[in-house]
């Protein structure tokens, strides 16, 4: 994660959003969204119910292509072909849908992903630092609500990268789950990442930046079968 900077410069930012946009279903979901980042912000994004918040995470970690705009990673511009695909390695999602099998054991659940992404040996550590260890060989399925969102942070924790995007992190946690979420967030930053960290939850993350989206006023339509396909 080394410093970009340009000939003689100050360091590029690592994350560029420049009048980004996003189109679903031929409705305007977010429109015209700047942020520049570097290395050790964060940035916490709040808005109406249906304001785009997700949405926006989903387009910066490449799930969408936006529809307008440009984004950039260390100075590139990812609109050029195949770019994205080697930015995504970079990013770390944790979504409202955690994907959890609850067929496998808490351990297996995150060892899955680390081994998917070509890790080894974090699964353990990352599992204790969220209160899970003793857990671990239980079936996913027994765990709650809270317990499951510290699995999706225990994933992300195995699987080092610069760029967390947070998507509600701390709804089902409590007070102790939502202090190891701001310590971590802390010591990331400390290390040069960038956390986004969208959320309605008051979350203590200091110096950073701050972004609201404006309510959306959708243009309701007939819907037919094909949208539902
Ligand atoms: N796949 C999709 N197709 C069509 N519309 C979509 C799709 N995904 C999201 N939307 C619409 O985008 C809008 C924004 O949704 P999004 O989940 O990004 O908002 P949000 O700000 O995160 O909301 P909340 O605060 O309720 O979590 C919603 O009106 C939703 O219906």
């Amino acid at each position: 994660m080394g410093i970009v900077r340009g000939r003689g410069g100050p360091p590029v930012p690592r994350l560029i959003a420049s009048g980004l946009a996003c189109m679903r279903n031929e409705q305007v979901i977010i429109r015209d969204v700047n942020m520049t980042l570097h290395e050790g912000s964060g940035l916490i994004i709040t808005g109406p119910n249906a304001s785009g918040k997700s949405t926006f995470l989903r387009v910066l970690c490449g799930f969408i292509k936006p529809s307008a705009g440009r984004l950039l990673w260390d100075g590139v511009d990812l609109s050029q072909p195949g770019l994205y695909d080697l930015y995504r390695p970079n990013v770390h999602l944790v979504a409202a849908k955690d994907a959890i099998k609850k067929a496998l054991t808490v351990y297996e659940n995150v060892h899955f992903w680390e081994m998917l992404e070509g890790g080894e040996g974090r699964t353990t550590g990352a599992l204790e630092t969220m209160g899970l260890g003793h857990l671990a060989q239980e079936q996913a399925v027994v765990l709650s609500m809270g317990q499951r969102k510290r699995l999706q942070l225990a994933r992300m924790l195995a699987v080092p990268r610069p760029l967390w995007l947070l998507d509600e992190p701390s709804v089902g946690l409590d007070a102790e789950g939502v202090e190891i979420l701001e310590e971590l967030i802390a010591q990331h930053r400390h290390q040069g990442g960038i956390v986004l960290v969208a959320t309605h939850v008051p979350i203590n993350l200091p110096d950073a930046l701050a972004l609201r989206l404006p309510p959306r006023v959708p243009q309701f339509r007939q819907y037919t079968a094909a949208d539902y396909a």
